[in-house]
């Protein structure tokens, strides 16, 4: 079997390509670290379709003084608005306002084509608003360059998808231990630190297994370690359970709590009723605008 091979691109390239290929930028940073942003690059897995995990140099904007003072919510939404071109256009979310504070555990719910999805690439910082505001840990990221966008990203916002996107030839510690690539960290804290969130997720006796031979439940449970390794200050889920039956659902949202009562701030988005009804905040979208449910 061919091994893959990775390349270095910036971050506007990753962008300019699929999905997981951004999103799977991960940083290793911790928490905020003092300086400036650096030059970020993601990998890519020459001639793969899917999966490719990456890591950004970590860098991310330092927190003012202020900042450390009052803690800001992990996530303000300000009259926040998205319209995509067309004739007519179309106005998928209209003056959405949300707090998510620190420790939060919030899940969007709403019918399909309801702007669930366009809400967590903003979110994400994948996609712009077109009006309103989004303050990130209380900095605005509405006039922020693409690069510090992904420096944000990779240092405090973790992502889990329906299907997964783990690099498939490679194995499940190296999926994991790929998402601190460049994370300035020596190569054996590293390791250590992927052990760490492998043992955390429950996948210590799958080290060197390759993603197509786990099961479902596994596979998630991988693509959480790697989103939670750089302990990011909150973790965006996309219909986690999408692709899990119920009881492996079950185990999967068993983990979300455990994370939860650890302190990591939670958005999931989801069908699911019995997800849903796992967190202590539910919002719901339909129409274009978002409302509290309870
Ligand atoms: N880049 C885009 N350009 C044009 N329209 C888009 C774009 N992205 C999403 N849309 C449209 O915006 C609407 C909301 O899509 P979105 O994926 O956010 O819905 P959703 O609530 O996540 O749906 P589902 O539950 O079916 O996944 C849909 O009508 C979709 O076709």
């Amino acid at each position: 079997m061919r091994k893959p091979r990775f390349r270095r691109v910036t971050a506007a390239a990753a962008e300019a390509g699929v999905l997981v290929d951004e999103v799977a930028a991960r940083a290793a940073a911790p928490g905020p670290t003092a300086g400036g942003l650096g030059p970020l690059e993601v990998l890519v897995e020459d001639g793969g379709s899917t999966g490719a995990v990456a890591a950004a140099p970590v860098d991310v904007v330092a927190l003012g003084p202020e900042e450390r003072a009052t803690p800001a919510p992990v996530i303000e939404l300000r009259g926040l608005g998205r319209t995509f071109p067309g004739d007519p256009p179309l106005h998928v979310l209209r003056d959405v306002s949300l707090v998510v504070e620190r420790g939060d555990y919030v899940t969007v719910v709403g019918p399909s084509g309801a702007g669930k999805s366009t809400l967590l690439h903003i979110l994400g910082l994948l996609d712009r608003p077109t009006s309103g505001d989004y303050l990130l840990d209380g900095l605005a990221t509405r006039d922020l360059s693409e690069q510090d966008r992904s420096a944000l990203r990779g240092g405090r916002i973790g992502f889990v998808f329906q299907s997964f996107h783990l690099l498939p030839h490679r194995s499940v510690l190296d999926n994991v231990l790929l998402a601190t690539l460049y994370s300035g960290v020596p190569r054996t804290e590293r390791r250590e630190r992927a052990l760490a969130a492998l043992e955390r997720v429950g996948m210590s006796h799958r080290l060197d297994f390759m993603p197509p031979v786990l099961s479902g439940g596994e596979r998630q449970r991988v693509a959480v370690a790697r989103a939670v390794i750089a302990s990011p200050h909150v973790l965006l889920a996309d219909e986690p359970t999408g692709n899990l039956d119920s009881a492996t659902s079950a185990g999967v949202l068993d983990l979300f709590d455990e994370l939860h009562a650890d302190g990591l701030t939670l958005v999931v988005i989801t069908h699911d009723a019995t997800v849903s009804a796992r967190a202590r905040r539910r919002v719901r979208i339909a129409d274009g605008t978002l409302r509290e449910v309870g």
